[in-house]
């Protein structure tokens, strides 16, 4: 591999804007045929979303994933947010169990119109497996595997019938693979998407380590279609992680869905648990996502997204922050 950078190496090179303001810039993307305001969906994470916090995001257009940590309540999730006239995105594992589930829906006719296949070593006969099952039993489902961090894997995903692929092993906030096993994107995640999206012929979804509202267009302008962020989004209003206080300050708890407060033991541990500060609600965070990426837009010289794919960049390792602090 050359040509190894992450988000902080990295930034765009603007070009003659074309708007007189800002708001002019459309910051919608298209996902398995329906539009959402952005790109940017928060992360299948048990302290980042639960079922009201989908319901908002549903009903105010931007794209959900539920978690799959509450198996049992699934079915009659996808019924409540369809019996509303809203889009259902669940996530689903690979355990047998997961196999009779999908069975379940086909049988009761209830199809999830997303269903993302949420795995740590998505590379694996045991998600192109479920990716043909789900295909086999509904089809109309559409499918986001994942995760994976090579282009063969890309291929290999989307040979075996998924419409979009989940890219980023390792470099989430509260991961600790890379440091437990030696692998993964952690370090260079935007180069790996890069390197994913020159191989794919279906959207690609990157997941993990975006840390500031700029890294959300880079990984557009490196070929992601939509954008996977858990921290930014732990510590709202509304996030389902516990409040407490720590030196006088009100934090959140965001835990790794490989952690061992999901996982209820210690065993095959590849996450950890921090505490974020209250930072607000989430709708004032999903509004400044919106303006900065309108601006990003801007600086991009076009009106939609898709002007950012074409700039150009320079690395510029490890140096833009100068030991600022934004976030
Ligand atoms: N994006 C990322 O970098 C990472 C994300 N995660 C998140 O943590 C959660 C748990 O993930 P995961 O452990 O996959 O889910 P599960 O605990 O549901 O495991 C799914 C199945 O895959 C097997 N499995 C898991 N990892 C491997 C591996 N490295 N090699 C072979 N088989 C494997 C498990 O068996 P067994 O447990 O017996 O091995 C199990 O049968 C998910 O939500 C995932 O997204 C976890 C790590 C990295
Ligand atoms: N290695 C692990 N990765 C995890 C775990 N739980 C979630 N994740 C991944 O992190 C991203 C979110 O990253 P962030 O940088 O935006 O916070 C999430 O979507 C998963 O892919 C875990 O326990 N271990």
């Amino acid at each position: 591999m050359e040509n190894v950078f992450d988000y902080e190496d990295i930034q765009l090179i603007p070009a003659k804007c074309v708007v007189n303001s800002r708001s002019e810039c459309d910051t919608s993307v298209e996902l398995g045929g329906r539009s959402f305001k952005l790109p940017v969906v928060p992360a299948n994470m048990q302290t980042i979303i639960d079922e009201k916090i989908a319901l908002y995001l549903a009903e105010n257009n931007y794209f959900y994933v539920m978690h799959r940590f509450e198996p049992q309540t699934r079915l009659a999730f996808i019924k409540d947010m369809q019996g509303r006239g809203l889009y259902a995105s669940i996530s689903v594992g690979v355990k047998r169990e997961e196999y009779a589930f999908i069975e379940q829906l086909a049988a009761e006719n209830t199809v999830p119109e997303y269903i993302t296949i949420d795995i740590a070593h998505g590379h694996s006969n045991a998600v192109i497996d479920m990716i043909e099952h789900i295909k086999k039993h509904i089809p109309a489902s559409f499918v986001i595997a994942g995760n994976v961090g090579t282009p063969e894997a890309v291929r290999e995903l989307e040979n075996a019938g998924a419409d979009a692929t989940k890219v980023g092993i390792g470099p989430g906030k509260v991961c600790i693979t890379k440091i437990k096993t030696g692998f993964g994107t952690g370090g260079w995640q935007l180069a790996a998407l890069r390197w994913c999206a020159k191989a794919a012929s279906k959207p690609i979804i990157a997941d993990g380590g975006i840390r500031t509202h700029g890294d959300i267009a880079k990984s557009v302008r490196f070929g992601a279609t939509m954008v996977m962020i858990g921290s930014l989004f732990a510590g709202h209003e509304e996030s389902p992680g516990e409040t407490s206080v720590i030196d006088g300050k009100q934090v959140k708890e965001y835990f790794g869905s490989a952690s061992e407060f999901q996982k209820g033991e210690k065993k095959n541990v590849e996450g950890k648990k921090m505490f974020v500060e209250h930072k607000g609600s989430l709708a004032d965070t999903l509004q400044e996502m919106e303006q900065d990426l309108q601006s990003s837009i801007s600086y991009a010289g076009g009106t939609k997204l898709e002007s950012i794919r074409n700039v150009d960049y320079v690395i510029v390792k490890n140096s833009i922050f100068n030991g600022d602090k934004v976030y």
